[in-house]
């Protein structure tokens, strides 16, 4: 039997009603409404689209977005400056500065930079920690929208064998931290460029996730039969997007798997929003 698709964009879409719904009272109760300020800097066309992809959700939800952009030549200092203006603005709730930034910026003092309370990317040293001890403040968006996707389609993940094929720190790592942390439970392996014969490991999965960055890097053969495919990746192909996984010829062999595009992205935008409006929530909290 052909896997059954994972359809992300239904899903996000019916979380977005609820996030929309929750705007609208936390708006009435507070006269507050949840701002996002998005800095692109350069101009990378797929940061582009992702960017006004995240206005454009951000404005069907009722929350506030503005977009700061800066040329490529943006020096280092001039973007820390906008960064503390933007953590000094009370108006601002949520801070997300669009990866990749060019070559010649540190990202990680950038992403540093920005506080806390306002990190709805979950990038920040203090919320992975958080996120790492079960005890989480912001989730980064795109492994959050995986589980929220799992539980949607009511795919139990205690006791199951998780494989993550990456381990950055924006996708994979976090991605295995969320699958092993208690209430979820999985027993969770994690690949990577030095892993050898990943075909092996990956084929024990009972989930498996590719978050590689290489267009069809997941053969069939390398899937388990009936096991859960989540696919991460995004790449432009042609002017077409192309997953991690061979498409086509997982659908032979899974139970379940999520389509590129239509599946992890259109989560990872819902998952923003909803950091967004829970950063306004705590920002009015603590006035
Ligand atoms: N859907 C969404 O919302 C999002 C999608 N993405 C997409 O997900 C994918 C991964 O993104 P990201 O994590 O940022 O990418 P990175 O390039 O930061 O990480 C890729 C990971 O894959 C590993 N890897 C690379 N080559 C191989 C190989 N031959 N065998 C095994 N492992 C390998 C790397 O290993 P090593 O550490 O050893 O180098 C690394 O850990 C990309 O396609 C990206 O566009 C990203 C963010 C959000
Ligand atoms: N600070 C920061 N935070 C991020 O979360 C971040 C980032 N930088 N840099 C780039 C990656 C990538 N990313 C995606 C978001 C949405 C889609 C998405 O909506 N994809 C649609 C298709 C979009 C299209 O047509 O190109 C889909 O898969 O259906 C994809 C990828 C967030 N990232």
């Amino acid at each position: 039997m052909p896997a059954s698709i994972i359809d992300g964009r239904k899903i996000s879409a019916a979380v977005r009603e609820q996030i929309s719904k929750d705007t609208a009272d936390f708006v009435a109760a507070t006269g507050v409404t949840p701002h996002l300020a998005a800095v692109l800097v350069g101009d990378d066309p797929a940061s582009q689209v992702y960017v006004r992809n995240k206005e454009r959700a951000c404005e069907k939800c009722g929350l506030k977005s503005t977009l700061h952009r800066l040329p490529s030549e943006t020096t280092q200092q001039q973007l820390a400056e906008l960064v503390q203006q933007l953590n000094a603005d009370e108006s601002v709730h949520g801070i997300l500065v669009q990866l990749p930034l060019p070559e010649h910026l540190d990202a990680t003092q950038i992403l540093d930079a920005i506080i806390p309370a306002k990190d709805v990317d979950g990038f920040h040293p203090e919320n992975v920690g958080l996120m790492s001890q079960g005890r989480p403040r912001f989730l980064p968006c795109t492994p959050h929208g995986v589980m929220k996707m799992l539980e949607h389609e009511g795919i139990k993940t205690s006791g199951r064998h998780a494989v993550v094929i990456g381990r950055s720190d924006i996708v994979g790592k976090p991605m295995a931290a969320l699958l092993v942390q208690k209430g979820a439970d999985a027993t969770v392996t994690i690949c990577h460029s030095r892993t050898s014969d990943i075909s092996a490991i990956a084929r024990q999965a009972d989930i498996l996730v590719a978050a590689v960055g290489i267009p069809e890097f997941v053969k069939g053969d390398m899937i388990k039969p009936g096991a859960v495919v989540i696919d991460v990746g995004i790449n432009r192909v042609d002017d077409k997007l192309v997953g991690d996984v061979d498409y086509s010829a997982a659908c032979e062999v899974a139970s379940a798997i999520t389509p590129v595009p239509g599946g992890v992205g259109p989560m990872t935008i819902a998952m923003l929003l909803q950091n967004t409006l829970h950063a306004a929530k705590h920002q009015a909290s603590a006035l």
